[in-house]
């Protein structure tokens, strides 16, 4: 690699024009080379505005676009283990967008493709461990600030839902985030889930089951619950209280600044993730672009995206048999201890 990276971004969507105006806007170092999207209409669009990226239909062209170093993956998550399988043929560098895979058998089959490589390339897009208040909490649990960890509660909720998304996403799109976080906070491993969900909301599409609250048991002995409620009408909102033996600690209130006015007290709710994780987007770029600069693959592994897969592989199932469901995880490779 000389001088800047040189990105292909695979899936140019909401998400992947969001990392290219990114990459453009605010991380150095870096820049789009080449785009892929199935519609060509919009990956022509995108690259329209770029200059001099490639344009592809197909994403394994575009990984082999010249001056290519590393891959960006923002297509649909059952699209993913395609594009991470012929970006680890290349031993190209991936960010991933979550889920890295929606099922585990998917995500094991990546995991042995990189473990056959024998180094790292992965890193997954959960974005949460570059939140500055996720940090501070994360910060906090390390140094034992409120004692042993017991409870995290947590609330996810969308303002609305895309038109595709189904009961099963709610938990494999959107809860997976938790699953992620609730590992890295906790340093634990999930290891059985159960679902109960209420009378769908009204507002829910037509056969959506919204909202659901899922519970996860840890291998420490804590209990994270989620309310994920996607088509709540009122904003993005992001929530954990973690609740330890000595104290409590709550982040995601949204509480940047109170307005007082007219005789009302209040402040603006984040209308989606675009806005609510901004920062946290851009540092994980930077990070990434930094670490693949420097050689390195930091962040959430593939082997994170594997556990993940498996947690919501068994929420799905907790979710239509009514059962709390175990964990079923394969054993952790050396590559990723
Ligand atoms: N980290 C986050 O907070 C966050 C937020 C939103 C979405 N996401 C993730 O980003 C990914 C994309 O989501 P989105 O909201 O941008 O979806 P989207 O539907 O807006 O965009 C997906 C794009 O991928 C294209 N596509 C479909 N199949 C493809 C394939 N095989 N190869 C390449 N491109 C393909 C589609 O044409 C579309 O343009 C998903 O994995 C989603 O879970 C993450
Ligand atoms: O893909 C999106 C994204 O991951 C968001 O961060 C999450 O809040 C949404 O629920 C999910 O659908």
């Amino acid at each position: 690699m000389a001088g800047t990276l040189g990105i292909a971004v695979i899936g140019t969507g909401r998400m992947g024009a969001d990392h290219v105006r990114r990459i453009g806007r605010t991380v150095g170092g870096a820049r789009v080379v080449a785009v892929a999207d199935p519609d060509g209409d919009r990956v022509k669009e995108v690259a329209a505005g770029l200059d001099g990226a490639s344009a592809h239909t197909d994403p394994a062209a575009a990984a082999a676009a010249p001056g290519v170093d590393a891959v960006l993956i923002a297509s649909p998550g059952p699209a993913h283990e395609e594009a991470l399988l012929l970006a680890l043929a290349r031993e190209l560098p991936v960010l991933c967008e979550k889920p890295l895979t929606p099922d585990p058998a998917g995500a094991l089959r990546v995991v042995e493709a990189e473990q056959r490589l024998g180094r790292r390339l992965i890193q997954v897009g959960f974005m949460r461990r570059y939140d500055a208040e996720y940090e501070r909490l994360k910060e906090l649990l390390d140094a034992g600030g409120i004692g042993r960890p017991l409870f995290l509660h947590c609330r996810h909720r969308n303002a609305s839902s895309p038109s595709f998304f189904t009961s099963d996403m709610l938990i494999s799109d959107s809860v997976v985030h938790e699953v992620d976080a609730a590992r890295w906070l906790l340093g634990q491993e999930v290891t059985a889930v159960s679902v109960v969900s209420p009378r769908p909301s009204g507002a829910a599409p037509e056969g959506l089951q919204d909202p659901q609250l899922v519970l996860l048991e840890t291998s420490g002995g804590a209990v994270v619950d989620v309310e994920v409620f996607v088509n709540c009408g009122f904003g993005y909102e992001v929530r954990c209280e973690a609740v330890g033996e000595s104290g409590s600690a709550r982040i995601g209130d949204g509480h940047a600044m109170v307005v007082q006015a007219g005789g009302r007290w209040g402040g603006e709710i984040a209308q989606d993730f675009t806005v609510r994780f901004a920062d946290a987007y851009d540092r994980q770029l930077r990070r990434w672009v930094a670490a693949v600069a420097a050689g390195r693959t930091e962040g959430p592994s593939a082997w994170d995206g594997y556990a993940a897969a498996a947690v919501s592989e068994a929420g799905l199932t907790a979710r239509r048999t009514g059962l709390r469901t175990p964990v079923e995880l394969a054993e952790r490779p050396a590559l990723y201890r």
